[in-house]
């Protein structure tokens, strides 16, 4: 039997008990989680991960197991003891399942000599090397329904703006997406610099033809003194300007942390079930050192050590749709 430990790192994603459910299910595997990423490794004692117990929780948007955002992994003394206890308990294997951040304490693990998959596990979705992360679609579930509801009362009262602020980290793939798919007016990402004079004359343009806005803003749209990822707000800001410039009041929603949980969609649950399946495989074949990722909308393997530095993980055919949409404001781009 491979004993195994998985761990979620980072900010929650729905569809994660999918991945744990394939895994509890393998006869090879002796499948354990730990509750609070890095610090429970170190802290906390294994809990056995069965496959009763994860078949009946696979689409809750509680998490089979507790995610949290740990110091430990940052040094080598932190990494030495996570791998001290991995082995004090006879672990053999380690899952990481995260964002960016979770990826990078993976890399250095498995460099260390930890056999360690990454599973990608963010509403961002801007997990370099892998087109998804899961969670990206359920969040993005939650801002259609929101938007949704927002076209109905801007139909029943014509003549106003709507901002609707969402999550993303620094990255603008959630914004943009949401944009798009909601038939939304304007998207503002942290990509393009926002520019208050253009936002507010491009409103003033199509209020010429229509009669409602509705603009999509990330969370990271700029950050300044009062601004920074996570903290949300800075929609209101810009919100604040654009009365200025336009003489009509904007309509401001924060979409906040209900998108980071609920019950996963059919795409979450599926893409982790295939994602699991995959890391089950790394397993069996004890062949480490990988990230399970999405490319060309397939399950790849996709080696740890090519961690490639990406500065920014923007889509870019869905930036493109964004650009012929009309959606971005264009100014001086922040990448390549
Ligand atoms: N540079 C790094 N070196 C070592 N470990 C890291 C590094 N960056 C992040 N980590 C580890 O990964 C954890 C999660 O990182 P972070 O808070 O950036 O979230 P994330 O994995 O990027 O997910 P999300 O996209 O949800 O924020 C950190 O708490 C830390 O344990
Ligand atoms: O839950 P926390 O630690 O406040 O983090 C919030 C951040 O996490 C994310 O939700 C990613 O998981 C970002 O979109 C957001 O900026």
């Amino acid at each position: 039997m491979n004993k195994t430990a998985i761990i979620c790192s980072g900010g929650d994603g729905s569809g994660i008990n999918s991945v744990i459910d394939v895994i509890s299910k393998n006869a090879n595997i002796d499948l354990y989680g730990f509750d609070n990423s890095f610090d429970g490794i170190i802290h906390s004692k294994p809990i056995q991960l069965t496959r009763d117990h994860c078949s009946h929780h696979s689409l809750d948007g509680k998490q089979l197991i507790l995610t949290s955002r740990s110091k430990a992994p940052y040094t080598k003394e932190g990494r030495q003891l996570i791998q001290k206890k991995l082995q004090e308990n006879n672990f053999e294997y380690l899952i990481v399942c995260g964002g960016n951040g979770s990826k990078k304490a993976a890399t250095l693990l498995e460099e260390d000599g930890v056999k360690t998959i990454f599973i990608p596990m963010t509403v961002d979705n801007d997990v370099g090397g892998s087109e998804y992360s899961i969670g990206f679609d359920t969040a993005l579930n939650r801002v259609t329904s929101i938007v949704h509801d927002l076209h109905d009362t801007a139909h029943n009262m014509p003549g106003r703006i709507f901002m609707v602020e969402v999550l993303g980290g620094n990255c603008g793939n959630l914004a943009l997406h949401s944009a798009i798919a909601t038939a939304s007016d304007m998207s503002l990402i942290p990509e393009f610099p926002v520019n208050h004079e253009k936002i507010s004359e491009k409103i003033k343009e199509k209020l010429k033809f229509q009669d409602a806005i509705i603009i999509i803003c990330s969370e990271a749209a700029y950050e300044n003194e009062n601004y920074k990822t996570g903290e949300q707000g800075v929609s209101f800001e810009i919100a604040d300007e654009i009365e200025k410039n336009t003489n009509i009041r904007v309509r401001k929603s924060i979409v906040g942390f209900s998108m980071r949980s609920g019950n996963p969609t059919f795409k979450d649950a599926m893409v982790a079930t295939r994602m699991g399946m995959a890391a089950v495989e790394h397993i069996e074949d004890d062949n480490t050192g990988f990230m399970i990722g999405i490319v060309d909308d397939a399950v790849h393997s996709i080696s740890l050590k090519n961690d490639e530095d990406f500065n920014n993980n923007l889509n870019k055919k869905i930036l493109e749709l964004a650009i012929k949409k009309d959606l971005i404001i264009e100014g001086e781009k922040k990448y390549d």
